[in-house]
């Protein structure tokens, strides 16, 4: 597909299509930590470029402000003009969403893969010379054979190198996940192309870090990597329900659990679910995947993570309104977070929008005061969720968010007057509340339901709360 020859090793001009919360942030540590590189990120959203380009960026991320200020406008740029960025560049990394389709065949399951084609066919029609397209995108195994198809397909006389190198930060730690990472994965079939990548890795990732595969390893690592996390919480999840049967204590079962070395200690933290945008989207994708290779029992298998995981939902719900003599209606609850974990204002797949739907249909008002989450980000959330599968009509799930949905500035005003709390992000804040001043202004019995066990050592029985965690 290309002459390999003429592939440079030492990369000079790299595009990025994507300026997401994977597109943004890792461009901004590539032009970070390689002054001698010019990165330009285009998207076609002109108002997430506008933002982008401004002091309020698009993304709440710790640490993300002052990389993107040091190095914008030196060798960092962010633009609409996709055309003229790919022109550009010898090096092209496709970022963009790869959602859950909604419609036709796989419809519920497989990544929607519209995105990423159109990429590959504007890549096509623009290039000349050389260049080298990499996967940044997640995406189902084997994609790159379409990839290089459509690519092969163009009239001009480009030619391609296609790359796997699929992105494993976390948002909220997504600048310290990138400065050292566990490792970074670049799969290829061209020694040349896959060194390019390699070298400009190596500016700051020390090379045992830098794992090369084959494409299609490369791909299928991403699915399975989120796939392994995933399915770690939704087994922890699992245990909570038999230790709030039992008297044990789901944080001491992965204390004990976790020091064994083989099973190690992290992600074992029982919540109240699992959110983000990729875990439930990734693991359906693999499902996909492995009904259409005809492996029904694999897809079984790891279609119980997701299905562990939409339990753990409705349980905590199911917990509220029984512990609330089995009426929430006409009660006010406040909810501390709504983000689907802390330090990111990210609400994709957030526990907080299920449990917040499930409350509003039992008629619940609630107060939410969540720290970095944007009120109309809550508000289309909601509407979404009181709409899906026909739940309610529009008309009569904005008329619940307008009756029933306040917001707070802070953690006293969202609990004054109300009958519960309910803890659904971990945010650190929280753990400084004055407690005492929270006691006075709630209605009694003064029920706290923690969805994160982040109140767990505050003595809130001491102080005459009504209190529940998960998993004890
Ligand atoms: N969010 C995360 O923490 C992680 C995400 N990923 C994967 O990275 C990919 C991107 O995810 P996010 O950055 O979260 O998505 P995002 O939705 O935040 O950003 C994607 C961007 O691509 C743009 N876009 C779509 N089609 C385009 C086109 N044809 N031309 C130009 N721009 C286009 C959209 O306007 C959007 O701004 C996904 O495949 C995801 O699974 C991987 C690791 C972490
Ligand atoms: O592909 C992706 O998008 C990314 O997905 C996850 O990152 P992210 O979703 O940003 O955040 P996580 O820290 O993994 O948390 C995911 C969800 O699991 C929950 N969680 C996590 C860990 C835990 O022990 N318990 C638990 O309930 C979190 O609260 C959150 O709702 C992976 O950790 C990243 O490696 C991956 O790159």
């Amino acid at each position: 597909m290309s002459d390999t020859q003429a592939i440079p090793t030492e990369i000079k001009r790299i595009c990025c299509i994507g300026a997401g919360y994977v597109g943004g942030p890792t461009m901004a540590m590539i032009a970070h930590k390689c002054p001698q590189i010019d990165v330009t990120v285009v998207d076609i959203n002109p108002q997430r470029i506008a933002q982008w380009n401004s002091d309020e960026l698009p993304i709440y991320e710790p640490g993300l402000d002052e990389i993107v200020k040091e190095a914008r406008g030196r060798n960092l740029s962010f633009s609409t003009n996709v055309d003229q960025g790919i022109d550009q560049a010898e090096m092209v990394f496709i970022s963009v969403n790869t959602p859950t389709k909604t419609f036709g065949v796989g419809a519920g399951r497989a990544a929607n893969l519209e995105y990423v084609e159109k990429c590959a066919r504007q890549i096509a029609r623009v290039s000349t010379g050389h260049k080298i397209v990499v996967e940044k995108s997640t995406l189902p195994v084997r994609t790159a054979e379409a990839v290089k198809r459509i690519l092969s397909s163009g009239e001009t006389k480009a030619s391609f190198q296609v790359l796997s190198n699929p992105e494993f930060l976390a948002e909220g730690t997504a600048i310290d996940d990138l400065l050292a990472p566990d490792r970074v994965l670049i799969g290829g079939e061209c020694a040349n192309a896959i060194e390019s990548l390699v070298n400009i890795y190596a500016n700051w990732v020390p090379r045992e870090r830098l794992l090369t595969t084959n494409l299609w390893s490369s791909e299928l690592s991403k699915l399975t990597a989120n796939a392994f996390l995933a399915q770690r919480v939704s087994s922890i999840n699992a245990i909570s329900a038999l230790c709030e049967a039992t008297e044990a204590d789901v944080d001491e079962v992965a204390r004990a659990i976790g020091t064994d070395s083989r099973i190690g200690p992290k992600f074992l933290k029982s919540s109240v679910g699992f959110g983000g945008s990729c875990f439930q989207k990734d693991i359906l994708n693999l499902v996909y995947l492995c009904e259409y290779f005809g492996l029904p029992e694999v897809a079984n298998y790891w279609e119980q993570v997701v299905a562990m995981n939409d339990y753990q939902k409705r349980r905590f719900v199911t917990r509220i309104l029984r512990t609330m003599f089995n009426t929430v209606s006409d009660k006010k609850i406040g909810i501390w977070g709504f983000a689907f974990k802390k330090d990111t204002n990210d609400t994709r797949e957030s526990a907080a929008i299920y449990v917040c739907r499930d409350l509003l249909l039992e008629k619940a008002r609630l107060d939410i005061y969540d720290p970095k989450v944007p009120q109309d980000q809550i508000k289309r959330d909601l509407m979404w969720a009181l709409t899906d599968q026909g739940a309610m009509s529009s008309e009569q799930a904005q008329a619940a968010i307008e009756e029933n949905v306040r917001f707070a500035d802070g953690c006293l005003p969202s609990a004054t007057d109300a009958h519960a709390i309910a803890v659904l992000t971990e945010w650190d804040e929280f753990a400084d509340v004055d407690f005492q001043a929270v006691h006075q202004v709630m209605k009694k019995p003064a029920f706290v339901f923690d969805g994160r066990n982040v109140l767990k050592d505050m003595d809130l029985r001491q102080l005459g709360f009504d209190y529940y965690g998960i998993g004890f």
